[in-house]
């Protein structure tokens, strides 16, 4: 431990350069990281022209090959992989996006037989000189990086970083829409979406990495997927017969009592799972992690594949729903086709049976001017000869021609002619028109009762597409969740009085140096100098604050001697703020921001540990409280909650506790940096469209000072004070090693400290531990045992954060 890296980087210095194509990013991450960044410092890349000839980059296998050193077994292993590497190395892709640097030769990729085109997904590693390896995904001329905590999205690539390290392309997943881009090992989905069968992108010969791959799945399509190593805890029994270890069988390892346990314990969360050789197979291939066997039955619960097929009968049962569906579907389809068209043909009909109608009156109007003129025509000489008989026979002089009338009578005739023929057309149009209608009614009575019924399969097909996007989101998180890693930050106070001990050669390194003692070197997640502002710090920690918005367990803690800053960093003055308002401010931003969709309560609670008693700050008559543990999670009966809406109510509260603090303090004649300081908020978020509820915490502990009792000298109750705080920090220490070595058990009980910080330091939580400073050389010592034990912390690996989130009742959730 201590500066165990910085050793680490030493020593790998004759071993040559160590690549693990592979292993994946977190194993034995921080030894491994420091050793590439050996080789970073060895070897320099320079840009290479853009057409990619020219200087190819020195590869490290180049490199390490140069010493004459007879070879190890483990070195020509290490020279194969490397040397597969190289290979890789020296084919720059063609197109590749390679920023505006244009420093092709620092990217290498394998030796395909076929470029990536624009909507393949090239997944590649990114070696930061710093030592940092991060995951990257190249994709229609974008690449992206993951980062390693904390952000909730794939960030961009930094332009910067071409000319800082050197990417290696993993693998490329081909678009499965063309058929002849399939690898060897690939296969597409079945034709009734039930194909399951994955699809490993390369060949195992090929000397590349085997270990990614994908699935179709049948409602999420297809799912990236990598074969992680991980350590794992293997059950064995001692075989008396052969005098060897045996694996136990699942049947008998059901009656181990620990094993038992565990298996009741998620029997017990999930009810309806009792198929208890499922839950331990399930239990086995999570390192017998209770809680995450629990969340990836929760998270996929319902999901078509884990529903059935058990036998080849089920499965065909499965098989022909499917298709039912699908024939279903496709009848819904040309359903509404069908409409579409009687619709259309309608409306034809419609038009043209108004437009003959208006003919028809047209003509009809035409007829009547065309009768009436006729009258007038033809009646005169009637009229003339009646009014001749009666009366005495005006001399009328003739103006019409008897010719004209015949004309007139002949178009008169013609007309009517037309106007019966249009009347036969339009009776007819009538006719088919009426026919037409007669054959639609039914036809759309069928529709519409189809449509009915297909609303209703449409309704539900809705709600699943809704569930698979909130499932989606859940696992796109989860890639996201890096891997939840504990962070240390390093902050070294000012004190312009001081004779300085440090040194910061760069934001990741420390180094302290004493005359007497030496030189110690120290890496960090981060490294601040004494110059560092308050908003740098909080940078810095912003996005694993933001998290426990979506769910997570998130924990600040300040670590060091008295004096080193922990408050100032936590609490901050008041014209100054540090975490902890500036926290609680950055929650309230990501609330709002979100307030469409969701809404949210948020509680505080203040609590005290002194001398291994918990005291609530919040209640005027300083009530000491009890823990009690309930697997993963700790329940404080009696705590005080109070919700806040704002910063300022925050404050107040904070005040609130500072003064009870005092009072307390005066009671148990106590200093409050002889106490831990524990602020806790309990965020519950409600998804207004979904009803999942997601309930984070944020915890923020600024730790009692960590010198040690021999330098205090201490008598009497200061004695007593510094034997709690040693226990509690030291049991700190030992959670930090357990989780470090993957023991089944975590001593979390051995203290007050760490049994309340249990959620916050298990399995399933974002952590970030500042170890705080003093610059003086008079605090050499204790800024060394400060330092050892912030590196310890850093190496271990929480596992994968998880959100707490529970499914609501609600719409898109059925
Ligand atoms: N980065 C800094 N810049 C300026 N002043 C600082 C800084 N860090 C600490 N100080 C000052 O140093 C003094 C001690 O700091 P602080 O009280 O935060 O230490 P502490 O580690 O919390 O001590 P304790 O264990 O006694 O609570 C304070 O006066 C604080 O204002």
């Amino acid at each position: 431990m201590g500066n165990g890296a910085s050793a680490d980087a030493a020593s790998s210095a004759s071993n040559g350069p160590v690549t693990t194509p592979l292993s994946p990013p977190q194993s034995a991450r921080s030894a491994t990281v420091v050793k590439r960044n050996k080789q970073f410092q060895e070897v320099e890349l320079k840009p290479t022209p853009s057409s990619g000839s020219g200087d190819k980059p020195q590869s490290r296998g180049q490199h390490s090959r140069s010493g004459d050193k007879p070879q190890s077994r483990g070195q020509q292993h290490q020279q194969q992989t490397t040397s597969s590497r190289n290979q890789t190395q020296q084919n720059p892709r063609k197109g590749d996006d390679v920023g505006a640097s244009g420093t092709t030769g620092r990217q290498s990729q394998p030796n395909r037989s076929s470029s990536p085109k624009e909507e393949d997904i090239v997944f590649e590693t990114f070696y930061h000189r710093s030592g940092k390896e991060f995951q990257c995904i190249y994709q229609s001329g974008m690449r992206f990086y993951l980062d390693d905590w904390g952000s909730k999205e794939w960030q961009p690539f930094p332009k910067r970083w071409y000319n800082e390290g050197l990417l290696v392309t993993n693998s490329i997943v081909k678009d499965d829409a063309d058929p002849r881009n399939s690898g060897s090992g690939a296969s597409g989905s079945g034709g009734n979406g039930q194909g399951s069968q994955g699809g490993q992108r390369r060949s195992r010969g090929g000397g590349q990495d085997d270990r990614e791959g994908y699935i179709m799945h049948p409602t999420r399509g297809k799912l990236p997927t990598y074969i992680f190593y991980k350590k794992h805890n293997v059950h064995m029994y001692m075989d008396k017969d052969t005098g060897s270890w045996m694996r136990l069988p699942i049947g008998w390892e059901l009656n181990h009592p620990l094993v038992k346990e565990l298996v009741d314990q998620v029997e017990e969360a999930i009810p309806h799972w009792n198929d208890r050789h499922e839950i331990l197979a399930m239990l086995r291939s999570c390192n017998y992690d209770p809680d995450e066997c629990i969340n990836i039955y929760m998270h996929l619960e319902g999901d078509e594949w884990l529903k059935v097929p058990k036998t080849a009968k089920d499965a065909k049962a499965f098989i022909a729903k499917d298709e039912k569906i699908a024939e279903l579907e496709m009848k819904v389809r040309n359903l509404e086709i069908e409409v579409q068209k009687y619709k259309a043909e309608k409306e034809e009909a419609e038009t043209l049976l108004k437009s003959q109608a208006e003919k028809i009156s047209d003509l009809e109007t035409e007829t009547k001017q065309t009768e009436a003129q006729l009258m007038v025509l033809g009646g005169r000489p009637r009229t003339a000869a009646r009014l001749r008989s009666k009366t005495p026979a005006p001399v009328v002089k003739e103006r019409v021609n008897p010719q004209d009338i015949e004309t007139l009578n002949g178009h008169a005739m013609d007309l009517r002619k037309v106007h019966t023929r249009l009347k036969m057309d339009v009776q007819r149009y009538m006719d088919s028109m009426k026919d037409m209608v007669r054959q639609l009614g039914p036809a759309m009575a069928k529709m519409k009762a189809s449509e009915t019924s297909q609303m209703g399969e449409l309704e539900e097909v809705r709600a699943l597409y809704r569930k698979e996007a909130l499932q989606r989101k859940l696992l796109y998180n989860q890639l996201q969740e890096l891997r939840g890693n504990i962070r240390v930050f390093c902050r070294a106070r000012k004190d312009d009085n001081a004779t300085n001990c440090l040194k910061f050669p760069s934001d990741q390194d420390i180094v302290a140096t004493h005359p007497q003692y030496g030189k110690k070197i120290f890496s960090f997640d981060k490294v601040f100098d004494p110059s560092a502002t308050q908003e740098q710090i909080f940078e810095d920690t912003k996005p694993i604050v933001s998290s426990c918005v979506d769910g997570y367990n998130v924990c600040l803690m300040a670590y060091g001697q008295t004096g080193s800053g922990k408050t100032f960093t936590m609490m901050g003055p008041e014209s100054n703020p540090g975490i902890n308002i500036r926290a609680v401010k950055e929650l309230f931003q990501v609330c709002q921001d979100r307030a469409e969709t969701q809404t949210f309560t948020m509680k505080v609670s203040i609590v005290e540990i002194y001398n291994e008693t918990v005291v609530d700050l919040l209640n005027s008559d300083a009530k000491v409280l009890e823990l009690r543990t309930a697997g993963n999670k700790v329940n404080i009966p009696g705590i005080t909650e109070i919700p806040i809406k704002a910063v300022d109510d925050i404050k107040k509260i904070m005040k609130m506790g500072d003064k009870n603090r005092t009072t307390a303090s005066t009671k148990m004649n106590s200093t409050s940096s002889r106490s831990h300081l524990l602020l806790m908020l309990s965020l519950e978020g409600l998804d207004k469209v979904t009803g999942a509820v997601s309930n984070g915490t944020l915890t923020l502990c600024d730790l009692a000072g960590s010198e040690r009792i021999s330098k205090t000298e201490a008598e009497g109750q200061r004695l007593v004070e510094a034997a709690a705080i040693n226990k509690s920090l030291s049991a700190l220490g030992q959670v930090f090693t357990a989780l470090r070595t993957s023991q089944l058990h975590v001593p979390y009980r051995n203290s007050k400290l760490t049994q309340i910080l249990q959620p916050s330091l298990g399995g399933d939580a974002k952590a970030c531990l500042f170890v705080n400073i003093s610059p003086d050389e008079f605090n050499f010592q204790e800024t060394i045992s400060t330092l050892t034990f912030g590196s310890s912390a850093r190496q271990i690996a929480l596992g994968q954060a998880k959100q707490n989130i529970k499914k609501g009742p609600g719409r898109g959730n059925d």
